[in-house]
């Protein structure tokens, strides 16, 4: 599998001549690898290790019975550091499946190679095999030279430990981040796949679902980026441009990684492209738990790269930005415009009454329930601002290439006057007296015979007036005995699509206005929307200063 660099050194019959020529080789390529000018060394180190090979090989067939000359296993000893030089090298260059197999060949000749393991260890917890990474440290930590590294190794180990055990249970806690305003390195988080699984969607193609009842802000996945683009936008034409270069960076990036790893190749292909999602393949759920995939996908080295064509067309289905509003990016990529595209969540569909939320930490996406979800639910987040009226929505999900087929959207198609509603929206337009609105809207629902969750849907759809009417307290007075409470209006709009922001901003606001008057029934009920807006990755005191709840 591993090409070797350069041209291959032709086998020498003079041992000195052949002995200098190995050290010429070696000095260059060490003296490039600790200048870290990685490509040029592997050249170097690929002749080197072709070089000895054949030596090795052409001695072994002069003594086929046993008895190999000392020599020879000077220069296995060589090849093994040069292999795993090389494979530190690949994996810096990001080229994580040459790396695995140098390491592999180091360590078939040397079977507790140290620097192989190190390096081995290090190329699975990029591929996010915890446990497999765990192992290699561990048996690097009982070689001789690990005295020397003992403070790297431990920090290896504890990482390794922490991260399997993330990775096996979701116990993700941000909370210290959070309250330390961001400050210092980014919280190392490992992918993680909950209670869910893909199955066959009446949205369209492919979902993910629930396969046990999960209460709001329960942790559905981790998940890592394949590729993310970020940068910071200026001014709206500047915006647009550096946007197209974005995305031109962003096609190569990925295209790059799928070239280097066979991995990230085939969890790509698995991703729509915008045919007819109904046939689709159903992905075992094991190949998203990275020790398991091996199981599905088998060891086979042969696989087949996918054309640009392809690449562009699943990136345009499936990246997400991860600044839009119906997200939440936590630390220093606030400041930043980001599109990334993440395997798992490319299997779950939008709805315009979603139960799940996305957060962004570095490259990671964090999935978790925001309102409770029942067991062989479909989960689904919002790919766009959901608390818009249903005619926008359409304009937004058409954008994004499909019409969206959720039940909110059925609901306000099927059952609402256009003609009513669309006076309504002008009204919020030409901001007409949002008390009014309000009421005209609350009105409807009574003679549209809206029950339950429908109620939720339409507040949302006139979201606009509703926040609008609460946040002034001269509005609110004024309808008060013909409009409902706020908070009554805040727990449908949750109810029927999860949390949101803006919607408990409102919740907040009234919870300070009672100046805790509403005891602690009213601080328990706010904090249960904040874990559905933040998910259970955040202890109280953490919620409390997102929520602005000091
Ligand atoms: C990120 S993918 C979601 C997974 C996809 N269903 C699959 O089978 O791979 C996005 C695509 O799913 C479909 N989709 C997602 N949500 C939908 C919805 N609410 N209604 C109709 N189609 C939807 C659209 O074709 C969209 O382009």
């Amino acid at each position: 599998m591993a090409q070797e660099e350069g041209q291959s050194p032709p086998l020498m019959a003079d041992p000195e001549q052949l002995e200098l020529l190995l050290q010429e080789l070696r000095s260059k390529a060490t003296e490039l690898f600790l200048r870290e000018h990685w490509a040029q060394s592997l050249q170097v180190y690929s002749q080197f290790i072709t070089l000895c090979q054949g030596q090795i090989s052409s001695v072994v067939l002069q003594h086929p019975r046993g008895s190999v000359p000392d020599s020879i296993s000077r220069l296995q000893k060589s090849v093994c550091l040069a292999l795993s030089n090389r494979a530190e090298a690949r994996y810096r260059m990001g080229d994580l499946d040459e790396a695995l197999w140098d390491c592999e060949e180091a360590l078939r000749v040397e079977i507790s190679h140290f620097k192989a393991l190190i390096c081995k260890g290090r190329v699975l917890l990029a591929l996010n095999r915890y446990a497999s990474a765990l192992e290699c440290f561990r048996l690097a930590s009982m070689d001789a030279q690990a005295v020397a590294h003992s403070e790297d190794l431990s920090r290896l180990l504890e990482r390794c430990r922490k991260l399997e055990l993330q990775s096996r249970t979701g116990c993700i806690d941000l909370s210290d981040w959070v309250l330390g305003g961001f400050r210092g390195e980014l919280p190392e988080l490992a992918e993680f796949v909950g209670a869910a699984e893909v199955k066959r969607s009446d949205l369209s193609g492919r979902g993910l679902f629930a396969m046990k009842n999960m209460d709001a802000g329960t942790l559905v996945l981790v998940n890592k980026a394949i590729g993310v683009e970020r940068g910071i936008l200026l001014g709206e034409e500047l915006g647009e441009t550096k946007q197209l270069v974005m995305w031109k960076n962003f096609v190569d990036r990925v295209a790059d990684s799928t070239v280097k790893c066979k991995r990230m190749s085939r969890m790509m292909g698995m991703l729509s492209s915008g045919e007819d999602e109904s046939g689709l393949v159903i992905p075992d759920m094991a190949v998203f738990r990275p020790e398991k995939e091996e199981l599905i996908w088998g060891t086979d080295d042969h696989h087949s790269t996918l054309e640009m064509d392809r690449i562009i067309s699943i990136l345009d289905v499936n990246s997400f930005v991860e600044d839009a509003v119906s997200a939440k990016v936590l630390g220093r990529n606030r400041d930043y415009y980001g599109v990334g595209i993440w395997v798992l969540p490319s299997f779950i569909n939008h709805s315009c009454c979603p139960n799940a939320r996305r957060l962004h930490v570095g490259n990671y996406m964090i999935v978790h329930a925001s309102r409770d979800i029942k067991a062989g639910e479909e989960i689904t987040f919002p790919y766009f601002d959901i608390l818009k009226p249903v005619e926008m929505r359409r304009k937004m999900s058409s954008n994004w290439g499909f019409r969206c087929s959720c039940r909110r959207c059925k609901f306000e198609e099927e059952m609402i006057p256009k003609q009513e509603f669309k006076e309504l929206e002008m009204g919020l337009e030409i901001g007409v007296d949002l008390g009014s609105l309000v009421y005209r809207l609350e009105e409807g629902m009574r003679r549209w015979r809206a029950r339950g969750k429908e109620k939720g849907y339409l507040r949302a759809s006139l979201w606009g007036a509703y926040s609008g009417m609460y946040q002034s307290e001269k509005i609110t007075r004024k309808w008060a005995r013909r409009v409902p409470v706020a908070e009554a209006v805040v727990d449908s709009v949750v109810e029927a699509t999860g949390g949101d922001e803006r919607v408990v901003r409102v919740a907040v606001e009234q919870l300070k206005k009672a100046g805790g008057g509403g005891g602690v029934v009213e601080m328990e009920r706010v904090y249960k929307m904040g874990k559905g807006l933040y998910g259970k990755v955040l202890k109280k005191p953490a919620l409390r200063n997102l929520m602005e709840l000091q």
